[in-house]
């Protein structure tokens, strides 16, 4: 086993949180607690791991307690057991019985959204999930006061969905990693949920994120690509610039504390004592929570089958049920409590004696040694979770089954279904007369069989152990290039806004390139068929100050057509590129074309047909058409649908009008575009460069520029164009460029020959509205009083939108003249 010592021979600090920690406290008196292990999957994974690592848990201690002194005794004695408490006072009821157990679980378990009684009780949807939004900030108080530098943070569960996003936005350098120890269910159970998107959002902002199966973590990426448009890859999610890994990581036992503790005596004398108990008939064993998920009435159901058409089993077969309660605040779980007693009573009455009962059914949870010993006396081990994300008790039942060699009789729907598939007998839950006929025929399968399925089990149980699962997330979680690095491999980093600013206002000459999709055009929600694309409204006053400045020239490069263009900028000081060059104005002079003589454009109506061919049955697809250029945008169409669309589409155009056309055809992320061959955007850039040198009779060599826009592939050259010319200072074309003045950036790209990625289009906007107010210029006349900068984003925006109307004032106070501090 690899050893995860650093170079001093000290173990990397690793904070793990989870809701629960691995002991929960009980009071005994004032100022004093008992604490006991908690029970679940998750704290029997997590203990496997503390060895190799420097470990602390942080979770929430199993109480509520509001007095100080109790809160500090109490945290003193976690401390003993490296454990910090967060005390949910307050919020831990509508937290983690409302939003984490009545609304998440259910979801994540394909159990949809509860409908009854929601309007009776003041636990609404939205004061439950605030609740579980103070709750994940409740972690995050407790985790800084604890953090120290270069420690890593794993998250654990649904119940810290936004630990994530809280832990980066505090610290961006502290590597965070996230677990789901539930299913992650299907994009079309998962979309029900009505904060879907912020959810999605927040668990991205972390490192890495695992999954026990790949099917979860497949869920998990197509739910990514329909509710946030983002494509998963072989290397994870990519969103809004930055790469989120995903990974399978499935979970394990610590096999060898099952191994001996079937071999203390105590246990092995408890063993024989249940022997004596159920001579002469086989043990059935089921081991579950009392959750809705674990299939506890199906498995009634099965049994009461297998009993109504095997009598000869009915006094020679008893099925030992404990039912561990939990989450009993949770009406839900309340209510299959009586359902399952109410299945226990009719079939007991129905087929048991005086002497003996078919079902045992026992309520309670039992102490360790107990658990091994009725696991290793069992003959056959019944799961029929309805879903599961992994289901543990099915490894612990085989890893103390070495002298028995039982059958396991497992759920399809268990994440432990696809692990031991060789080895169990696989059931659907649901069908009833399939599970009767799997007991009947765990009850008699050979010996032989019998070793030969264990041994394929206690292999996998074995060599895949808590210990192995949580190395693999962490070696994973370490592999992750830190931020710093990330420059040396030429991986962009954030575009450095403030030496943007900076360097703007030293400079004399600027330029700023623009793109107009995606950068400067309005947000839509949805595509129709008339698609009017608009300069985002926020940017029109910022754009006026920009270009009045004499300093400095703006470029817009656009594939759109002329008229976009012209309705949109006609009026202003801008420099405009249309269809990627082809044709040029400078600001508000006439349209040059720069197409080649003779170029042949007899492809433009058949590609214009099937283009809209495509839109007729592509549901919120559209096209847009220029002279020399058409594109088929998906975007706002179902991904998965209209990428398979993209595919024909291409086709179809290979095999008609494209077939013997000088074009290029370039597929986008959510696009398809045909243009005639000829012009990129860096091609076009160099050519309107001239020209302003040129027209405006520069003297000042340009000594600023900005180029930012959400560019396809191809048209990076216009990223790489600049480039160049920094090598060569005060080269011929007017420029006087350094890496200290030059600043490409992509939007929301990971991959890009831009030396700096933004966000989202907010960025550039906000860095506008930035530039626009620092610049020496005339800038009170440019904006009007109601032009005072109102982002529509107002959370993401707000500390930009002070600082902009502060700046914005004092200037008005000093006349506009004076330098601004920083
Ligand atoms: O803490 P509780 O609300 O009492 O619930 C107990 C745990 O239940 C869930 O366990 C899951 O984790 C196991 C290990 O990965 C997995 O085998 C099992 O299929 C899951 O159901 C829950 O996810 C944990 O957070 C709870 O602590
Ligand atoms: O009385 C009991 C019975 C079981 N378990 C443990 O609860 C865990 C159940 O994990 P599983 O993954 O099967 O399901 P979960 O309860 O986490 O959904 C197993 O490690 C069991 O050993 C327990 O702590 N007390």
């Amino acid at each position: 086993m690899m050893d995860y010592d650093d170079a001093r021979g000290e173990r990397p600090r690793l904070l793990v949180v989870a809701n629960r920690l691995p002991v929960s406290a009980k009071r005994t008196g004032e100022n004093s607690w008992s604490l006991e292990m908690s029970p679940g999957g998750l704290v029997s994974g997590l203990l496997g791991i503390t060895s190799q690592f420097d470990t602390k848990w942080v979770g929430w201690p199993g109480v509520d307690v509001h007095d100080e002194i109790e809160k500090n005794a109490l945290t003193e004695s976690l401390a003993e057991m490296k454990c910090i408490p967060v005390f949910l006072n307050g919020v831990f009821d509508q937290y983690y019985n409302g939003y984490c157990n009545g609304i998440l679980w259910p979801i994540l378990h394909h159990m949809g959204l509860p409908q009854e009684d929601q309007h009776d009780t003041n636990q609404t949807f939205e004061t439950q999930y605030d609740a579980y939004k103070k709750a994940n900030r409740m972690f995050l108080d407790v985790i800084i006061d604890n953090y120290e530098e270069g420690d890593i943070v794993w998250c654990h569960d649904y119940h810290l969905m936004f630990l994530p996003q809280y832990l980066k936005e505090y610290n961006n350098k502290i590597k965070v990693g996230w677990f789901l120890h539930s299913p992650f269910p299907s994009s079309e159970v998962y979309k029900t949920l009505p904060s879907r998107s912020e959810l999605l959002r927040a668990i991205l902002a972390a490192d890495l994120l695992g999954f026990h199966t790949y099917d979860f973590a497949r869920h998990f990426l197509s739910t990514c690509t329909r509710i946030l448009g983002v494509e998963g890859t072989h290397e994870g999610v990519v969103y809004q610039g930055r790469v989120t890994r995903v990974a399978v990581f499935p979970i394990g036992i610590d096999p060898d504390r099952f191994i001996r503790t079937c071999k203390l005596p105590e246990v092995t004398q408890q063993m024989n004592e249940l022997q004596e108990k159920f001579a002469g008939k086989k043990v059935i064993l089921g081991v579950d929570r009392l959750d809705m998920i674990k299939g506890i009435p199906q498995k009634y159901l099965a049994f009461e089958k297998f009993l109504e058409e095997n009598p000869y089993w009915r006094d020679k077969v008893v099925l030992v049920q404990i039912a561990v309660p939990t989450r009993n605040d949770v009406p839900e779980y309340r209510k299959l409590k009586s359902q399952v007693h109410g299945l226990v009573g009719r079939i007991n009455g129905r087929f048991g004696s005086v002497s003996s009962l078919p079902i045992h059914h026992l309520d309670c949870s039992v102490d360790f040694n107990y658990l091994c010993a009725i696991y290793a006396i069992a003959d056959v081990m019944l799961v029929t979770s309805l879903r599961d994300g992994m289901n543990l008790v099915s490894y612990e039942f085989v890893a103390c089954q070495e002298a028995k060699m039982g059958v396991l009789v497992l759920s399809e729907f268990a994440g432990a279904g696809q692990s031991l598939g060789v080895g169990a007998l696989i059931v659907n839950p649901w069908d009833v007369t399939e599970v009767s006929s799997a007991i009947k025929e765990a009850l008699n399968m050979p010996a032989e069989e019998r070793e030969t399925r264990h041994r394929s089990n206690f292999q996998y149980v074995c060599t895949h152990s808590a210990e192995k699962w949580g190395l693999d997330f962490m070696s994973e979680l370490n592999g992750i290039i830190p931020e710093s690095e990330m420059q040396m491999r030429k991986i962009p980093l954030q575009l450095p806004e403030q030496d943007v600013i900076q360097q703007y206002s030293q400079s004399n000459n600027r330029l700023i390139i623009l793109g107009f999709f995606g950068t400067l055009a309005e947000p839509m929600n949805s595509g129709t068929k008339e698609m009017d694309f608009k300069l985002n409204p926020e940017l029109k006053g910022t754009l006026k100050a920009l270009c009045n400045d004499p300093k400095t020239t703006v470029v817009v490069l656009s594939r759109s057509g002329k008229n976009i263009l012209n309705k949109n900028f006609g009026e202003s000081n801008i420099w405009l590129a249309a269809e990627n060059g082809m044709f040029e104005k400078q600001t508000t002079g006439e349209w040059v074309t720069n197409m080649p003589q003779n170029v042949n454009l007899d492809w433009v109506d058949g590609v214009k047909n099937v283009f809209k061919y495509f839109t007729d049955r592509t549901p919120r697809s559209y096209f847009e058409a220029s002279e020399t250029s058409l594109v088929w945008n998906y975007e706002y169409a179902d991904v998965e649908f209209g990428r398979a669309q993209a595919r024909d589409l291409l086709q179809y155009l290979w095999a008609g009008p494209i077939s013997n056309a000088s074009v290029d055809v370039v597929r986008g992320n959510h696009s398809v575009e045909v243009h005639a061959i000829g012009e990129t955007k860096g091609a076009a850039i160099g050519r309107i460069l001239g020209e302003i040198v040129h027209r405006k009779s520069m003297t000042t060599p340009i000594d600023f520029v900005f180029c930012s826009g959400y560019f396809l592939e191809k048209d990076e050259d216009i990223y790489t164009f600049f480039e160049s010319k920094i090598l060569s200072s005060k080269s011929p074309n007017g420029l006087d460029l350094k890496k200290e003045n030059y600043f490409s950036a992509a939007i929301g790209q990971a991959r890009t020959k831009a030396r700096y990625v933004i966000d989202s289009a907010h960025g550039v906007v906000d860095l506008l509205h930035k530039l626009a107010v620092v610049a020496d210029t005339t800038m009170t006349d440019s904006f009007s009083d109601s032009e005072i900068y109102e982002p529509r984003d107002a959370n993401a925006n707000e500390n930009s939108k002070r600082w902009i109307n502060s700046v914005r004032r004092r200037k008005v106070e000093i006349g506009d003249t004076g330098q601004i501090g920083m």
